[in-house]
């Protein structure tokens, strides 16, 4: 039996909230936009909170504040010195993610990349068991992985059985990896200490924070199911993993994929589904009926059919996920 769902929109005085990172003056602020404006027509009862490095420029965060974000300066967050070519070289910057466990005033957040669109409402992740880190696995098929073992033997653990991890040779199989652009934690103060202390004493590598993550929370990371972050290579990488009209979280990872800058001539951006996730995106950022401005307070009954739907979802989503091994959880003791 599922754990009884917590509907509150704080949890014993502390708040819940996403979160999302943004840096620079160019154009990741608008897919910051069109997040906000994805969680306000999913009905998510949660507020947006932005972290932003100190060179996003007034006219952003304005943006930002008239779409009903909570705007939080950060500082960045430099990785120790190296020669580590990153897979992308701005992913230097990623490190700077690591502030958001300084949120305390939140009992737990779901953090989203700025790429990210959410289609349905995905609030029930607030209620998963604390104590553990939650994501969706990756994917190691891309070129961005051809520095890795597993890109050379085309070892990856979307389907772990069609290559063999040679043990004798490369050693025991890689852990679960999860994909950074969504994940569901819990802030903490000795957390975000012990991060940037560990940070100074494990060399950077070419995925950046996404690594050191994987690395830092392998102990507590659970495996939720791809729905809550399709990373868009998995369509044509392991499409037998994959329900589209499933989806509830789509992240545009892919190269050429981010929606604000499509020009469609990139590999495998000719395709159909992805043409259509694209516009999917175009359709919510444009929509302006969405902007913070035009809306009105949501009927008392449209608040509790979203909640009851969240109460139904939660429960499925454990069955679906215990009947899927995907992780186990201790059940709520009894109160008889
Ligand atoms: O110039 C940049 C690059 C990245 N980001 C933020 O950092 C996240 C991670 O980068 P990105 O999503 O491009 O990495 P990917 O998931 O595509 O590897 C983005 O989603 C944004 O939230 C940003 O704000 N400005
Ligand atoms: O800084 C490292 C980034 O690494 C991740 O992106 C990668 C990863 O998903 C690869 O597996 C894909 O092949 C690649 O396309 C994609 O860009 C996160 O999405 C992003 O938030 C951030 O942590
Ligand atoms: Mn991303």
């Amino acid at each position: 039996m599922a754990p009884v769902i917590n509907t509150k929109v704080s949890n014993g005085g502390k708040k819940r909230a996403y979160v999302t990172f943004l840096a620079g003056n160019g154009d990741y602020v608008k897919g910051v936009v069109g997040l906000a404006k994805g969680l306000r027509k999913a009905k998510s009862k949660y507020p947006l909170v932005v972290a932003v490095l100190p060179d996003v420029p007034v006219d952003h965060r304005r943006q930002l504040l008239e779409q009903g974000c909570l705007v939080n300066e950060i500082q960045p967050v430099c990785p120790p010195d190296n020669q580590t070519q990153f897979a992308m070289a701005y992913y230097v910057l990623n490190y700077s993610k690591l502030r958001i466990w300084k949120f305390v005033e939140y009992s737990k957040m779901i953090y989203l990349d700025g790429d990210i669109q959410v289609f349905e409402n995905i609030d029930h992740l607030f209620d998963l068991p604390d104590g553990n880190f939650y994501a969706v696995k990756d994917c190691f098929c891309e070129k961005t992985w051809s520095h890795t073992p597993q890109y050379k033997i085309g070892y990856c653990q979307q389907c772990p059985d069609k290559v063999t991890w040679p043990e004798s040779e490369l050693g025991p199989k890689p852990p679960l990896y999860f994909n950074a652009g969504m994940f569901v934690y819990e802030p903490s103060l000795p957390t975000y200490y012990n991060l940037l202390e560990t940070l100074k004493v494990v060399s950077p590598t070419p995925f950046a924070e996404q690594d050191f993550l994987n690395i830092y929370f392998k102990d507590i990371y659970k495996p939720i199911p791809p729905v809550y972050n399709l990373v868009l290579a998995m369509l044509w990488r392991h499409p037998e993993n994959i329900e589209l009209d499933k989806a509830k979280v789509i992240h545009y990872c892919a190269a050429g994929s981010k929606p604000w800058r499509f020009t469609g001539q990139e590999e495998n951006m000719e395709r159909k589904d992805i043409k259509m996730l694209v516009e999917k995106w175009w359709d919510i950022y444009n929509d302006e009926s969405l902007d913070y401005k035009n809306i009105n307070v949501r009927s008392k009954q449209e608040e509790e059919d979203v909640h009851r739907k969240q109460q139904t979802t939660m429960s499925q989503f454990f069955t679906d996920s215990s009947e899927a091994g995907v992780f186990h959880y201790a059940k709520a003791p009894s109160a008889a």
